[in-house]
């Protein structure tokens, strides 16, 4: 390799810190397939997933790098639709991922490409392009002859020429790592643990996204000291039809209490575009959100008892779940971090999730015949998802959530519920 290609690679892979120390995680089929990569060619195993991609012509990999976190996560969100819209017809994509094993915020996400197209040039010239303007690294692929193992090659961009490194790295089976990796960039990235986290994530956000200095004017006067609420704030839990909105709207009126929601109305006007966007500014809407609730809580406190439709347990709990994929084996363990209640948001005194049959839920929802919201179908779709999603509300600590059945009719439920808010608010 010339001094110039040198100097062009060590640039590009500055970009990957600790490259040769990373993993390789490829998703087929829902199921992470991991390997490495070496500098010496030792022994001859071929990574299952590279015995998997076999029929393939070319194999490619993308990955997004950047250390503008907005930036990077839009240009993710986007590039599987631009990918699946400009490659041609027979290129297959799978999820990729490389990290560093067990080492928290090293995750970086991009994916496989895979094709069998009679010719290169339309493939490789989209990558080319993409490394030219866009915060790619792309590798490629070449199946090893005479038993040698299958090689990497790093492509690198600068000056106008685009080139693929000629020193190969090999590229061998890694055994699975002891956490999922995609709960290493959990924090500040999917579930947010303090206002300044969120609320930096929105104000990055505010020249693309204009909506977001909406948003951040209406946090303007927000922080006060918070003092100890006078009556008890009792937070409803619970996947989209179990039962919240008839519970929360039957214990204000028993209770004779004030019923808030997270979101509040006061950014409903925001919510739908915020749900069009990726993980990282979706979440931080939705963690503000909670902020502005917490806020009115102290106002209403002071005055009845408060009733809440959602709150932070919503928040991290279907942030989490979508975050990792696959069985609820792949969620941080129990007790992890990850699970720990903001230590400046508002802690209520009881939190109720209520539980229901999948079957049960299924019919609530065909009756009720409302639109539904992606995640909403997506719970009904996919059975994993609810799974990671109850166990993440499950998991979440200070405070932890008390189960309630939420089968029975309405109004056993609400007695269930009020001799549970008695027993533990003494109201
Ligand atoms: N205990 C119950 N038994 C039978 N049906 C119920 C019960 N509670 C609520 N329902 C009905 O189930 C449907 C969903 O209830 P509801 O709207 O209260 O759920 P939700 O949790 O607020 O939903 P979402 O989160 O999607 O707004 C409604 O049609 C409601 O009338
Ligand atoms: N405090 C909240 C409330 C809601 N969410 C998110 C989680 C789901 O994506 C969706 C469910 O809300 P619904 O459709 O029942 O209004 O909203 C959140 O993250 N935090």
């Amino acid at each position: 390799m010339n001094v110039t290609s040198r100097l062009m690679a060590r640039r590009t892979m500055a970009l990957l810190p600790q490259w040769s120390s990373r993993i390789f995680s490829v998703d087929l089929d829902g199921a992470p397939l991991y390997f490495a990569i070496q500098e010496k060619h030792q022994g001859t195993e071929v990574p299952h997933v590279f015995r998997r991609v076999q029929q393939y012509d070319r194999c490619y990999s993308l990955l997004v790098c950047s250390s503008d976190r907005v930036r990077k996560a839009k240009f993710y969100w986007e590039l599987k639709d631009r990918l699946l819209r400009d490659l041609p017809r027979e290129c297959n994509l799978s999820p990729m991922s490389s990290f560093l094993p067990n080492v928290k915020d090293s995750l970086i996400k991009g994916y496989v490409l895979k094709d069998s197209s009679k010719s290169s040039s339309r493939t490789e010239g989209l990558l080319r392009h993409l490394i030219q303007h866009d915060p790619v690294l792309v590798c490629s692929y070449l199946r090893g002859e005479d038993g040698r193992p299958w090689t990497q090659h790093l492509w690198s961009h600068a000056e106008g020429s685009t080139m693929e490194t000629s020193n190969n790295y090999y590229v061998v089976p890694s055994e699975a790592p002891e956490y999922h990796p995609s709960t290493l960039n959990i924090i500040n990235s999917d579930v947010f643990y303090s206002f300044r986290e969120a609320y930096e994530v929105l104000k990055k956000c505010g020249d693309i996204i204009p909506e977001a200095t909406s948003v951040l004017e209406l946090l303007s006067s927000r922080l006060e000291a918070r003092r100890k609420p006078d009556f008890p704030v009792i937070v409803i839990e619970g996947l989209d039809a179990t039962g919240k909105t008839t519970l929360t709207e039957s214990l204000r009126d028993t209770l004779g209490a004030t019923l808030l929601r997270s979101p509040p109305q006061c950014l409903s006007p925001w919510r739908a575009r915020f749900d069009q966007e990726p993980p990282l500014i979706r979440r931080a809407f939705y963690a503000l959100g909670n902020y502005i609730t917490a806020e009115q809580i102290g106002q209403e406190a002071t005055k009845t008892p408060v009733i809440i439709d959602r709150f932070w347990h919503s928040t991290a709990a279907y942030a989490i779940a979508t975050a990792v994929s696959g069985s609820v084996h792949n969620l941080p363990e129990e007790g992890s971090e990850v699970y720990r209640w903001p230590s400046d948001l508002f802690q209520p005194s009881l939190v109720v999730v209520l539980n229901l049959d999948p079957e049960e839920r299924k019919r609530r929802l065909m009756d009720r015949g409302q639109g539904k919201t992606e995640e909403e179908q997506e719970l009904d779709q996919n059975q994993l998802f609810r799974l990671r999603v109850e166990e993440a509300y499950r998991r979440i600590s200070g405070p932890a959530c008390v189960t309630v059945d939420a089968s029975p009719s309405a109004d056993q439920v609400l007695q269930q519920v009020l001799l549970l808010i008695r027993g533990k608010c003494h109201l």
